[in-house]
């Protein structure tokens, strides 16, 4: 996707994995909305970004992406604010296996809202110009993992990713929907997640056998990769330490026989 002059919305950009990619799409030439709950690093964000990029390519909106109305009030903000949207990267994300249910709401009710959001502006039958949508998952998404509800809620992204780009729903809005999933990287989320101590333990044991940490960078290559990529949808990019990726996209057991699989309709 050739992202200059175009509108992007990034949710949980105020520090780590989504700071990183807003950065990377600044770096294309696009305007980029960072929605975070953290006003504060929120705010010294963007103003770090402004200084770097342009004040007028960079702002801040203060949002929980749990909250329905500010989701929709964010939403509809960058639309006034930029005239637009191109590319929504739902990416805000927790790890907390005693509050589970807020997992749920923050890593996988969200990603929902976030791409019905997104279709409802960018898909051509609501008259929008087309675009697409990156989901934040896992690696945890993709195999077992010590915190269950965790990586359910990835798993959950990994399918509404699939399911949302089937290329019969491209052929009609022309919004591309691909997914992320990458494993362990430097972020705050590691620091302290609010999991039972074997969890804690056996996650610790995951990381040192699957070659230690990535840092940030290494996850944005992942996120250009599918920027680039413009015949990707309903793509699953794995991102570790041994390389990148695509997941799961051998044929369903309707198309197995015949080998086919319907091209993209249309390229946003
Ligand atoms: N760091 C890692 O090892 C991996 C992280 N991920 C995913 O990457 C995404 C980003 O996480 P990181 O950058 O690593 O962590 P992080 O903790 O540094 O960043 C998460 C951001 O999301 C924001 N946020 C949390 N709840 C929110 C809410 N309700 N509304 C709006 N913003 C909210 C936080 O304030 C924070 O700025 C998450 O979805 C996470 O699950 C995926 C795989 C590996
Ligand atoms: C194999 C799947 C990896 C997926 C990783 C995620 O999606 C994010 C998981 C979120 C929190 C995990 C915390 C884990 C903590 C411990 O492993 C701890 O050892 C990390 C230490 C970090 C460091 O050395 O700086």
């Amino acid at each position: 996707m050739q992202l200059s002059g175009k509108v992007a919305l990034v949710t949980g950009a105020a520090q780590g994995l989504g700071k990183g990619c807003a950065e990377a799409i600044l770096e294309r030439g696009a305007k980029v909305a960072l929605l975070d709950t953290n006003e504060s690093a929120g705010q010294e964000t963007a103003a770090d970004f402004a200084l770097k990029y342009g004040a007028d390519r960079c702002t801040f909106i203060l949002c929980d992406v749990t909250a329905k109305d500010q989701l929709e009030g964010a939403f509809q903000k960058v639309v006034d604010h930029f005239g637009g949207l191109d590319l929504v990267v739902n990416n805000a994300g927790i790890l907390n296996e005693v509050q589970w249910e807020k997992c749920i709401d923050v890593n996988l009710v969200s990603v929902v809202r976030g791409c019905h959001l997104g279709l409802r502006y960018m898909g051509k039958q609501n008259g929008g110009n087309g675009g697409l949508i990156i989901n934040m998952s896992s690696v945890a998404g993709l195999y077992a993992f010590p915190s269950p509800v965790y990586a359910t809620t990835k798993a959950g992204v990994v399918g509404l990713t699939r399911s949302l780009g089937m290329d019969y729903k491209l052929g009609r809005d022309c919004v591309r929907v691909n997914a992320l999933c990458p494993s362990f990287t430097t972020t705050a989320i590691l620091a302290d997640p609010e999991v039972p101590e074997d969890q804690y333990q056996h996650m610790k044991d995951m990381l040192e056998r699957g070659g230690g940490l990535m840092q940030i960078p290494d996850v944005v290559k992942g996120l250009a990769k599918l920027l680039d990529e413009d015949d990707k949808n309903g793509a699953v990019l794995e991102v570790t330490v041994q390389g990148m990726k695509y997941h799961g996209d051998e044929s369903g057991p309707w198309d197995r026989e015949s080998g086919t699989h319907q091209p993209n309709l249309c390229i946003a």
